[in-house]
């Protein structure tokens, strides 16, 4: 039997080590760090809004970028979206960004469908994952994931409510992506009006049971900056690529003949809340929000569409592998009650067919019998005529032979005459 004698060595005894570096599995998320850096960041944002709201210029101010291209028109039937994907790079983090925009958004007289083409797009990214992870051979590395993990919902800087396109479309959004409701063009707006508007929309959204996405305040370190933003719902955000003088500096804003507009200035807009919260806070949260909730709803609700499902109807649980079986014994039996089915309508078909046609069969012999005894008829009358005829044929000439056994030959006498002229 081995014995441990516990040694307790007396605190003069230790000897400390100063680290001059990581030792252990703190260094996890240094590994992290490093391959994620490596790998690069992708992240996809969806944009709605009307047509000139300010879509581009709100896209390009948050990343400094210059991707505007040429204006839209107004006059699109339907409407369209507009994808673009940018490689950008800040020091030495790269991020494969898509934004992705309406066209043609609330332009046409019959609004009804305007948000079917968003709802289309955002769940064929979904169906494009799903087939990616149901792949025998997947390449998640190659795979660029298009799934929309934001959609910044632009609203007209009316001062008066939502429309009604706005809440139809966030109400059928809400569930399969990460809404931030945003008011464009804030600087049209008072600061006094904004605060009314902003309630007002707040409490629509509530009213109409539209979810929009919360900043979350589970997390220690971003939970007192994230409850105190969404306070701060929907954002006021302006957007301008102008550089303009204040003082000695130069900032990013508008001018106007009264003053000028400062966009990262927090007292002028929301600008500044918004790329806190989308860019340094919670884009991660944000992919994580659309893989864990609205890519697994989607998914969920696919698969039991095809069947599958967790448990069966003794509620006991069910694997992969039985509910394939059982779906393949159905999909066989199904084949078969339709093959027996399809047999029985044929033979029925047959029988039908041959029973018409041995109907028309009789039909055709009764009327070939009719047809013979016409003919027979027909030819016994013309034998009885034909005989008669013969009858009156030999009668004639035995009336001709026995009237020239009567008279004279007239010629002999006719021919004596002829001569004595002569
Ligand atoms: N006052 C004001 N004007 C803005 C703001 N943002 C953009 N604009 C102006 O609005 C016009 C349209 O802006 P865009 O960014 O092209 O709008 P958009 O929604 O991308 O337009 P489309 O892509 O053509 O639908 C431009 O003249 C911008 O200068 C803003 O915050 N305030």
């Amino acid at each position: 039997m081995i014995r441990y004698v516990l040694y307790q060595p007396r605190e003069d005894d230790l000897r400390c080590l100063t680290l001059f570096g990581h030792f252990g599995f703190e260094c996890l998320p240094h590994q992290l760090v490093n391959r994620s850096i490596q790998q690069g960041f992708s992240f996809n944002i969806l944009c709605v809004g009307e047509t000139g709201i300010g879509k581009s210029t709100l896209i390009d101010t948050l990343f400094n970028t210059n991707l505007k291209d040429k204006k839209s028109s107004h006059f699109y039937s339907n409407v369209g979206l507009k994808i673009q994907t940018y490689e950008l790079q800040e020091s030495n983090v790269q991020l494969k960004l898509t934004v992705v925009k309406t066209v043609g958004y609330g332009d046409q007289i019959n609004k009804e469908a305007s948000y079917q083409p968003i709802v289309d797009y955002i769940d064929a990214q979904f169906e494009a994952y799903l087939q990616e992870e149901l792949k025998i051979r997947r390449s998640f590395l190659e795979y660029h994931d298009s799934r929309i993990h934001v959609c910044l919902y632009f609203i007209s800087p009316t001062g008066h409510s939502l429309k009604s396109l706005d809440l139809l479309t966030m109400k059928t959004i809400d569930s399969k992506v990460n809404i931030i409701p945003l008011i464009a063009k804030a600087d049209t707006i008072s600061k006094s009006d904004l605060q009314i508007f902003k309630c007002k929309i707040m409490s629509e959204l509530a009213h109409n049971g539209i979810q929009i996405y919360q900043f979350p305040a589970d997390d220690e370190t971003t939970a007192h900056v994230n409850s105190s933003m969404n306070e701060h719902l929907p954002f006021a955000v302006v957007g301008s690529m102008e550089e303009v003088k204040v003082g000695k500096r130069m900032v990013r804003g508008r001018q106007y003949p009264w003053g000028v507009l400062q966009v990262e200035n927090e007292n002028h807009c929301d600008f500044v809340k918004l790329r806190d919260m989308l860019l340094c806070t919670n884009m991660e949260d944000l992919k994580e929000q659309t893989h864990r909730q609205h890519y697994e709803r989607y998914r969920c609700y696919k698969l039991l569409k095809m069947g599958f499902t967790d448990v069966g109807p003794d509620n006991q649980p069910i694997s992969f592998q039985e509910t394939y079986e059982a779906k393949k014994q159905e999909f066989y039996d199904r084949c078969l009650r339709e093959e027996e089915e399809l047999k029985h309508r044929f033979m029925q078909r047959v029988n039908e067919k041959e029973a018409a046609f041995k109907e028309a069969e009789k039909e055709l012999q009764d009327k070939f019998e009719h047809l013979k005894r016409v003919q027979q008829e027909k030819i016994m009358k013309l034998e009885e005529e034909r005989r008669q005829l013969e009858e009156e044929i030999i009668e004639f000439y035995k009336m001709k032979a026995s009237s020239e056994t009567l008279q004279p030959p007239v010629c002999t006498n006719l021919r004596k005459d002829k001569d004595r002229r002569k």
